[in-house]
This record gives structure tokens, sequence and C-alpha cells, in this order.
């Protein structure tokens, strides 16, 4: 029986075209799913390098370029490669080289005739030239990496850098970072190191078939998927295109279908590099392992993102039953579930700006509301502190606001107060919830899930911790976390051991940004500055090997005398993208504090552009403060307002005579939030500001 795959870019190309060509493209495609493909004109190419290629007529203009078993060949791979005009199409298919890697296992495609037809060039260059650039490496250190027969003796010919870069969209993609890496001084130990996480297994396979196409595809998710007959083909090709949902990083398929864990997993990872993809792949898959009824919880911290996370599982997921094991809610949605179970009604829950309003109206001298709510939260619930003995043994670490031991007693009655005066309205915080629920949990020794899949984990304060610790048993495959410390735009500090949360050993990272060009990712990081992300109870804070396989233009910086120029320009900026064909819902405008975007946002509706929250849902342009985007992203940002005074947001600092970690710690979460901005973009970047410049933007 024949296999169909699909290549990512013939999805990508089909996603495109004009919907009387898409409808062509299925209605031909549609006939090789019901396997009656015998039927159909697959024409073969002459002076083809691959003798396997195919070109089927899609109408007069397009044609598809199909990968077909060898004539004679029972059962096979048919493989859509792509989908381009007629000459395109030809010249494609009759460059391209389909071989499976001896040494690595996976599917390769080479641009084998001009990867010949460069063979002179270089060697001209080399016989002027007596040092070669990969005079270092040994061939069979080559070969140890999957460089192959017909690569090694171009490589051999390479005098510089910038002639490999020449070479980039010919070579194998896997062969061509091999030698990137090589080249820039990596050792080869090194090379495999980096290499390795480009694998499924992570290693290589132990023998390997080079005529065995299904094989070599199984090794490369990211390129190429197995479609299971027309239904599944029909569903490939019905919008939305979500690539996410078929093509997988080989890091993102290991992490996502793993075996059982034997316990709590983190995967962290930089902006963009599909950390929220594994973690909706890592639920389906459970849904689907575990069907004896067990049920699944997948949480995060707002609304719209959770509403979105459950859209994903529906088009990732098509089994009903196993779908509907998955509860999708917010971590407050699931503390006010417990809570209302065990009251029997809904906890009416207070805003922290009413809460800080309470504490104000009856507080100690020289103890703002903000004080004593923040002393509430990051101490008291945080360390589940809940007599006045514990609190004077208490460590404030974090806290920054300087108060004396002496004065504890008092900040600690003004909390008791704002506590019986808030439960004498029949009110709690969000935390106090948290802090219920985990206990009700706790006490009554019952979970309500066998396993937790937990987005943006980073900003998780210690009592929804135990919330989430307490609603699953410790055990296989319990707690799934995904999380980017370098993305900590919150004052939570945690102490996972504490909790109960052992992450020893499984610890996993995701480093290529499928959201970000390169060039914006460059000049994101750089936001970060040098210190290294605030550490998280031993999670791994690095950014090493962070990047992005695509490429555009540079962020725009632009400089403005005052804010009402900086303004202007902004929104002259949005028209431009809109002009450009930019949908508005695409295009979002931020700024550290909610009223600064929103004098943009007066600009454009001046100029009959309307606006709306950064979380809905119209197609409308996106305003709103930059921790509104996390969890986000559009094709533009346009990011005002990023100068001294406003970024870092002064009250947002711990003053650095009253804590000197505690003000280092705030002036990096207060660059993380710049970063959290900056990486929402996918396509471009405009940052400005009005006089002096934040200190935080590369210079
Ligand atoms: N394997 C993939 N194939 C295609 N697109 C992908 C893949 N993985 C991720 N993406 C896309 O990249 C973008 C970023 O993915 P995702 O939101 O999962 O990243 P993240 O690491 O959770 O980001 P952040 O931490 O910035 O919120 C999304 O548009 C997603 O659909």
């Amino acid at each position: 029986m024949p296999q169909l795959a699909i290549a990512k870019e013939f999805l990508a190309e089909y996603a495109k075209l004009e919907k009387p060509v898409q409808r062509a493209v299925q209605e031909a495609i549609g006939k090789f799913a019901e396997h009656t493909h015998a039927g159909l004109h697959l024409e073969k190419l002459r002076r083809a390098e691959d003798s396997r290629i195919r070109t089927i007529r899609i109408d007069r203009f397009w044609r598809g370029v199909v990968l077909a078993p060898e004539s004679g060949e029972a059962g096979g791979v048919y493989c859509l490669l792509r989908v381009l005009p007629h000459d395109e199409a030809i010249a494609y298919a009759t460059s391209r080289l389909f071989t499976v890697n001896q040494v690595l296992g996976v599917l390769e495609i080479r641009d084998a005739a001009q990867l010949e037809s460069m063979k002179g060039t270089l060697q001209l260059a080399a016989d002027s030239t007596p040092a070669r650039l990969f005079d270092h490496v040994k061939d069979s250190e080559f070969r140890s990496l999957g460089v192959d027969d017909q690569v090694l003796p171009i490589v051999r010919l390479l005098t510089r850098e910038a002639h490999l870069d020449a070479l980039q969209h010919m070579l194998p993609a896997l062969q061509y970072d091999v030698l990137v890496a090589l080249a820039s001084g990596m050792s080869a130990e090194a090379t495999w190191a980096e290499l390795s996480k480009n694998l499924v297994d992570a290693a290589k396979p132990e023998t390997v078939e080079p005529t065995d196409l299904s094989a070599a595809i199984e090794r490369t998710p990211d390129q190429i998927a197995f479609v299971d007959g027309p239904d599944e083909l029909a569903k490939m090709l019905r919008p939305p295109f979500a690539l996410w949902r078929i093509f997988l990083h080989p890091t993102q398929r290991r992490i996502a279908y793993h075996e059982p864990y034997g316990g709590a997993v983190m995967v962290t990872g930089g902006a963009g590099t599909g950390k929220t993809v594994t973690a909706l792949h890592r639920a389906a898959h459970l849904a689907r392992q575990y069907d004896d009824g067990a049920p699944i919880l997948m949480t995060t911290f707002s609304r719209p993102l959770s509403a979105e996370l459950g859209r994903q599982l529906d088009q990732l997921i098509e089994d009903r039953g196993a779908r509907d094991r998955i509860e999708v809610l917010t971590t407050d949605q699931l503390a006010t579930g417990v809570l209302r179970e065990r009251l029997g009604h809904q906890p009416q829950v207070i805003e922290r700006a009413d809460l800080i309003g309470l504490a104000n109206a009856r507080r100690p001298d020289g103890y703002s509301g903000e004080f004593l709510v923040d002393e509430w939260e990051h101490v008291l619930l945080a360390q589940d502190i809940t007599d006045l003995e514990s609190y004077l043994a208490a460590r404030r670490r974090g806290r920054g606001a300087a108060l004396h031991p002496s004065k504890k007693p008092a900040v600690w009655t003004a909390i008791e107060e704002l506590r019986t005066r808030l439960s004498s309205l029949n009110q709690r915080s969000f935390l106090q919830v948290a802090d219920e629920a985990a206990k009700i949990l706790h006490a009554d020794g019952r979970f309500l899930y066998r396993h937790i899949i937990i987005d943006e984990a980073q900003d998780l304060h210690p009592a929804q911790w135990r919330l989430l610790r307490a609603a699953a048993p410790v055990g296989k495959d319990d707690l799934f976390l995904v999380a980017d410390p370098h993305q900590r735009i919150w004052q939570h500090r945690v102490s996972m051991s504490k909790i109960g949360v052992d992450i020893v050993g499984r610890t996993q990272r995701l480093t290529v940004s499928y959201r970000t060009t390169q060039e914006i990712l460059t000049w994101a990081v750089r936001v970060l500055g040098l210190a290294p992300a605030e550490e998280l109870d031993g999670w791994p804070d690095s950014l090493d090997g962070y990047e992005s396989p695509m490429h555009g233009r540079r962020p725009i910086v632009r400089r403005f005398p005052g804010w009402t120029q900086e303004c202007d320009a902004a929104a002259a900026q949005v028209r431009a993208w809109l002009a450009d064909g930019v949908e508005p819902g695409a295009i979002a405008v931020t700024a550290r504090v909610n009223r600064k975007a929103g004098d943009v946002a007066d600009r454009l509706h001046a100029a009959g552009i309307e606006t709306e929250s950064p979380a809905a849902s119209g197609n409308r342009v996106r305003v709103g403060s930059m921790h509104s985007l996390k969890g986000l992203e559009f094709q533009c940002v346009a990011v005002v307002g990023v100068h001294e005074g406003l970024v870092p947001h002064p009250r947002a600092l711990v003053a650095e005579e009253i804590d000197k970690p505690a003000h280092l710690e705030s002036m990096q979460r207060e660059r993380c939030v710049l970063y959290v901005a900056c990486t929402r973009a996918r396509d471009r970047l405009y940052v400005s500001y009005s006089g002096t410049p934040s200190p935080f933007l590369p210079r």
C-alpha cells in the first residue's frame, strides 16, 4: 500500500495560492490520497537529477512536484514536495536530488545540479589560495558528522566563509549547519552536540537503509509529514494552514512525544521557540496515550490565551474523546472553581487596584496600601506564613522596600485588619483564592487531574504553584512545565523543591525561533544585557544557541525631540504598514504604560483607524501596555516611549540604597518587559524614544 507524505514547503506555498488554484490543487492531489494515482498523469522528466521525481498538472500555469517510488517498487512513499508556476516547478524538479543521510538517517534535499556547477569556480579560487577554510578538520571528522561524498570534495575547495554562505541553499540543511559550526572554530565534538539537538533521537541511528524513505521521513519531522489518508489531507489543506500542527522541529517532537517521563518536566527556551506548540502536542499525546479517562489540565495565565489554547487543541486532536479529556483553564479559574465547590457559591474576587484602595483606607503611618498588599503577597502568601512568629523570623528577600524588624508587628496587624475587612465584605484577592484552594485540595488529599501542562510557568506565584502541585499526584507525567526565565515580568519567587516539584534531570531546552527573524532576535537579546537571567530554583537561564532560520529587516530605532513628534511618527508608521497591506489585527502598538500607548491610539483614531486591546479578537490595530502583550504575537510591532524615565519604569524599581540585589533584580525584570514586547514581532519591529534613550536600548 503506498504511503502519502506532504512537505512543509508544499503546504506553505499552497496556503498562499488564490482560491481557484487551491481548489485545482485539492482536486489533483485528492486523487492521490485515494490511491488512484495510477490513473493520474505523473510526468517523468528527462535529465532530472533524481529519477524518482515527477510533476503533476494542476492547471495551465501551476504544477505540483512529487517524489514517487521507483517504477516497479510496490508500495513506497509518494511525497508532495512543491506547488509552483510551471517553469519554476520544472527547474526545481530537474535540479534536486533526494538522499538519505547515511550517518544521520534524515531525508536530505540538495540542488545537485548547481552544486556540481560550482566546482569549477571554487577550484579557481582554491588554486590561487594556499590555505583552505577547513584545513583544521579531518575527513573522518566530516564523515562522522554526516558530510557525504558529494559534499566533501566541494568543502575541501572552500577558501572563505563567504563561499560557504553562497552554498547555503544548495546544500542539505544539516550538512550546511555542520559546516558553519566547524568554520566558526567549533570542535567536532561540540558540533555534534549542537547537531544532535536537531535529530529526533539525539543519537546516530545504528543502521541506515539508503532507499528507506519512510524511515528517513520519520527522522525529518520538521520538513515532511505522513498523511493518514484522504480525510487527513483534506483537513491539512483547509485553513487555517497550521504548520505547527503538522511539522515539529525534531527537538519539539522528541520532547512532546517522549515516552512517559518519570515526573515533572521543565521545557525552557527563548521567545517564539515553540514552547506553547510543544506543550499543546504533549497534551494531545497524553490524551491519546492515557485513554483510561484520566483528566488532564492545560493551564496558562490569562483567559484570552487559555481560549486560544482550547482552539488550538481542537485543531490538533481529531478524536473527540481524547480532546474532551483535556480541560483548559487559567490558574485563577482553577482556584475559583475549587473554592466555589467548597463554598457552594462563586467567590467574589477583588481586583488589585481596589485591594490597594482598601489597604490605603486604613494603614500604619509610613506604609502605603501598595506596600501592605505587596508584603502580603510577596512575603506572607508566598511563604505561606500564617502567624506573627513566623513572619518575624521570615526573610523578605527581593522585597526591596526596607522594613526594620521592630516594625513588623505593626505591618502584620495592618495586613490582618485588611484581611478581616475583606472577609467582612465577603471578598478575596486572586492569590488568596489560590492559597485557599491549594489548602482545600491538600487537606482533602483529592486530586483533580493526573497530568497538568503549564504554559508561561515563569510568572506563577508560589500560591499558584502550591495549588497546581496539590491538584495532581506526584507520579509519571504529572507536570509538564514550559517557561522562559528571560520573560519573567512579575516579582514572584519560587522554590520548586519546597513546593514539591522535582525537575532534576528532566529539563529540556528549545533554541530555534519560529516567530522572529534573526535580525529582530539578535537585537532583542541585547536588550536583556549581559546579566544572566534571574535564577529560578536552578532553572536553566541561558540563551546559548538561540537563533532563527528566518531573515528580514533590522529593527528600526528612531529618536525624537519630544513626545508629540514621537506619537505622530508612530501613527505614521502604523499607517505605512496598513498601506503595505498588513492586516490591522497583525499590528501592535505598545508602551511601558497603557496611557502612553493610548496617546498613539488617539492619533490613529483621529486618522480613522480603529484600535482594540491586545487580547481582543477583532481585526483592529492592537494597543496596550508591554505587559499585556505577553504570550501574543504580531506581524509588526511598534514599541514607543523607550526613553529614560519610562523604561525602566521608576515605580517598578527597588531603590539601590535600600536593597542592592533587589534593585538589580528589578532592573533585570524591566529589561525582560522590554524584551517580551520586542519579541512579539514576527517581521517588523519599530522602536522609538524621545530625548535620552532608555539605558536598555542596544547602542
Ligand atoms: N514546529 C513549528 N512549525 C511551524 N510553526 C511553529 C512551530 N513551532 C512554533 N511555531 C510557531 O512559532 C510561533 C511561536 O510559537 P510559540 O508561541 O509556541 O512559542 P513560545 O516559545 O511559546 O513563545 P513565547 O515564549 O514568546 O510566548 C507561533 O506562531 C507558532 O505557531
